[in-house]
């Protein structure tokens, strides 16, 4: 089978080969999805698509929804209902439909009203829904936390929520394999975020693209799965699909008698599988990355990408010292941005406000770490006056369980500001946000420009870090809480090297492209592609010829391309005035900014091309794409993309071109000087008044379905009997996957009835 390893073989292939309903020959496979959890701001354009094609969701026992994002987190001891609850109109709008959703298609739901509500990425574990073994899908970017059990787990758009609602499968080609391994002991104050945000460091934001992560070594296998999960979920911020840590007896511990988690006979069984769910000795993998855990200090963003990391003992960097020109314009950027002054010592950094919270660091394991500190400052410590410090539990059981090992009282105590669950300030799209100019110390995964709030400035750091700097009102090195030699042991603890990224890697291959695959790949044969007779409601991408906006920006990420306040819709159109709105807009006058889009001819340009690598990273938000598509951008080229926005891109008719950094460069010349660029799907050319064209090649699959305009959900319901085939080998086989609603009963398969073919 195309795709199969054969010999040894990596937690990541065994996952993925128990998964795979159907392959075609070009490797394109069709995989069996586990779990499927859902929230408010992803969901409704899906759950409305279902309902306009008249079709179930396929597995409502398998599907699990909340409310997060949209929430305020203030005291819900006068909660009746999110109508009322809920004060800012389109949050409320986007709550009250997922409610309405839920009913009509029948899901398990935790409201408002419920303990068991929280940030989605957080509920799931909790439950016992994130199991071993399992693929696991959300609407959310950081899905990659689940990985933490041994799961296959990712972030899909809109688009592919649609489609696991209506299918349970997903079209995916597989990804690379690699391995980061942190071995020996971490030096007292470092901790799993410290850990995740140095490998982040090391290996780029865009080090991960194309791969799934297993993290291995002894500093994962010590992790409890609080840890785990951390790491896990900030595998997206390093350019990752996913990560996972291979299930072992820390992990069966933590499932055992959660409430969705197999019982008795059936735990014995999904047991012993779960035990064979490790990488072999000998299995490959494309990429490895050594780091030696005595190397990682306390660690805190200084800039505006999460790779932006410097030691807690460090300083901020000084541009002048950068050779290439792209970096030091980006450092230049982002220090302005951020306010800061090359040189400072990040301890001398103050804040406005702190924030504890989030699916990256807000589980009891994280809210003990902070208190910890609270309690080492003594009993009259107290949050510094010019700091708002939240803390912002991950569920209502979670606050629960502080409340009953008294961690509220610590914290309340020193004046820390205790909330109701959310995703809260991570990025603001409830009323916890940042002034402009507010500096914040924050335990979330994010500090993009105006991630936490317009002009908001974010320091990344771990849950102990966020504490200490709530006491002192700056940035502040943990281990000066440690005991009465607490001096001597910053003095003496791991201080940052400078090292390249590569020094690190066995083997780097590099991101990969369309054009890197092999040339089979390429020719698939006509026969396996699928009939193109009446399209969808997807548009066609045959040529899109147009003016061409050249854009010199790496890293451009989603929160960029659309901010926050925009995700409110519970549409996917009339997004045009969204795109790239901090930098169209002036904050103060609401001005047109000299941005590129906004100048004529630009303003009306079909085709975007970035020469910096990595465009799309970041959030799942499929907006980003239809905001494009709304401004009539029907193709992006760049160096490379990142995974879940070239999916979601897709989805959408539109056409994400990877060409060789040069390539990029070159046309991004040719848009500045106005000429019109002609991308060819059919002949797979780009053109350009003049000068050679410049071949590039494509997905066969992903090829056809762009020029046919076919939408992926026709294609795989004609699989329906390979698919419920599927599902009876996976009762047999693995009885315990087939959910249960919380009222013990067995939900039924709904199965979407084909009348007449739709394409
Ligand atoms: C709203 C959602 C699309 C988004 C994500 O995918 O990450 C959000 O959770 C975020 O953190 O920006
Ligand atoms: S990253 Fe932040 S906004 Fe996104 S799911 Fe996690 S807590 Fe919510």
């Amino acid at each position: 089978m195309p795709g199969t390893v054969t010999g040894p073989r990596t937690l990541y292939d065994k996952i993925w080969d128990d998964h795979v309903v159907d392959v075609n020959e070009d490797g394109l496979a069709l995989l069996y999805i586990d779990r499927h959890l859902v929230h408010e701001v992803t969901s409704p354009q899906a759950f409305e698509g279902l309902k306009n094609a008249g079709r179930p969701v396929r597995r409502p026992d398998c599907t699990l929804a909340t409310v997060d994002h949209n929430i305020p987190t203030t005291s819900r001891k006068n909660y009746k209902s999110v109508d009322t609850f809920v004060t800012e109109p389109d949050s409320r709008a986007q709550a009250m439909q997922l409610e309405e959703n839920v009913k009509d298609f029948g899901l398990s739901y935790f409201g408002l009203s419920d303990k068991r509500q929280g940030i989605v990425h957080i509920i799931g574990p909790e439950q016992g829904f994130t199991l071993p073994g399992i693929t696991c899908v959300c609407g959310d970017s950081h899905t990659s936390t689940h990985g933490a059990f041994g799961s296959l787990a990712f972030g899909i758009g809109t688009s592919e929520v649609e489609h696991v609602l209506a299918t349970q499968t997903l079209l995916q080609r597989k990804g690379k394999n690699m391995r980061i391994i942190v071995d020996g002991e971490l030096a007292e104050g470092v901790g799993s975020k410290d850990v995740i945000l140095h490998i982040i460091g090391v290996i780029g934001t865009a080090g991960g693209t194309g791969s799934v992560i297993e993290y291995a070594g002894s500093v994962f296998r010590n992790m409890s799965m609080e840890a785990r999960m951390s790491v896990c979920n900030m595998s997206i911020e390093a350019g990752a699909r996913a990560g996972m840590v291979a299930p072992d007896e820390i992990t069966f511990a933590y499932l055992k008698n959660r409430p969705l988690a197999p019982k008795g006979e059936e735990w014995d069984r999904a047991e012993a599988y779960w035990r064979t769910l490790k990488s072999d000795e000998d299995a490959k993998f494309d990429i490895e990355v050594n780091i030696d855990a005595a190397d990682i200090p306390p660690t805190v963003t200084w800039g505006n990408s999460p790779q932006d990391v410097v030691a807690i003992t460090g300083k901020v960097p000084d541009p002048s010292t950068m050779t290439d020109p792209s970096k030091r314009a980006s450092a230049e950027r982002a220090l302005a941005y951020m306010g800061l002054q090359a040189n400072t010592p990040m301890e001398d950094i103050p804040l406005q406000k702190v924030f504890i919270g989030s699916c990256t660091n807000s589980r009891i394991e994280d809210l003990r770490s902070a208190a910890r500190i609270v309690r080492a400052a003594g009993p009259d410590a107290k949050v510094a006056p010019n700091v708002h410090a939240m803390i912002v539990p991950g569920s209502g059981l979670i606050k629960q369980h502080a409340e009953a090992e008294g961690l509220d009282a610590v914290f309340k105590r020193a004046g820390f500001d205790w909330r109701e669950a959310g995703c809260s300030m991570c990025l603001g799209m409830n009323p916890d946000q940042l002034a402009p100019g507010e500096r914040c110390a924050s335990t979330s995964n994010r500090n993009f420009e105006g991630r936490q709030g317009a002009g908001g400035r974010t320091h990344l750091v771990s849950p102990a870090m966020a504490a200490a700097a709530a006491l002192t009102g700056k940035l502040t090195d943990v281990r000066k809480y440690f005991g009465a030699d607490a001096e001597e042991k910053v003095a003496a603890g791991p201080k940052l090297k400078l090292t390249s990224a590569l020094d690190f890697m066995t083997e780097f291959t590099g991101p990969e492209t369309e054009s890197d695959r092999p040339s089979h790949a390429q020719t698939a044969s006509p026969s396996s592609l699928p009939p193109a007779s009446s399209p969808s409601g997807v548009a066609k991408f045959i040529i899109v010829k147009g003016i061409a906006a050249p854009l010199h920006v790496e890293n451009v990420d989603t929160d960029m391309i659309i901010p926050k306040q925009f995700l409110k819709t519970l549409k996917r159109t009339g997004l045009a005035n969204g795109l790239f709105f901090a930098k169209r807009f002036d904050s103060k006058t609401g001005e047109k900014t000299d941005f590129i889009l906004n100048k004529a001819p630009y303003d009306q340009a079909k085709i975007l091309i970035c020469t910096g690598k990595n465009f799309g990273c970041g959030s799942s938000r499929e907006h980003a794409a239809w905001a494009l598509n709304d401004f009539g951008i029907r193709c992006v080229i760049a160096p490379s993309f990142a995974e879940i926005f070239r999916n979601n891109t897709m989805q959408n008719g539109m056409l994400p071109l990877p060409l060789s950094a040069e390539d990029c460069k070159d046309l991004a010349e040719d848009a500045e000087t106005g000429v019109e660029i002609e991308v060819d799907l059919e002949k797979q050319e780009v053109r350009r008044g003049g000068k050679p064209a410049i071949a590039f090649s494509i997905d066969p699959f992903r090829q056809h379905c762009l020029v046919n305009g076919l939408d992926d959900i026709g294609l795989t319901l004609q699989k329906e009997e390979a698919i419920t085939s599927f599902e009876q080998k996976r009762s047999a086989l693995w009885s315990w996957l087939d959910g249960f609603g919380y009222h013990g009963q067995k939900i039924p398969v709904a199965i979407t009835k084909l009348g007449k073919m739709e394409w």
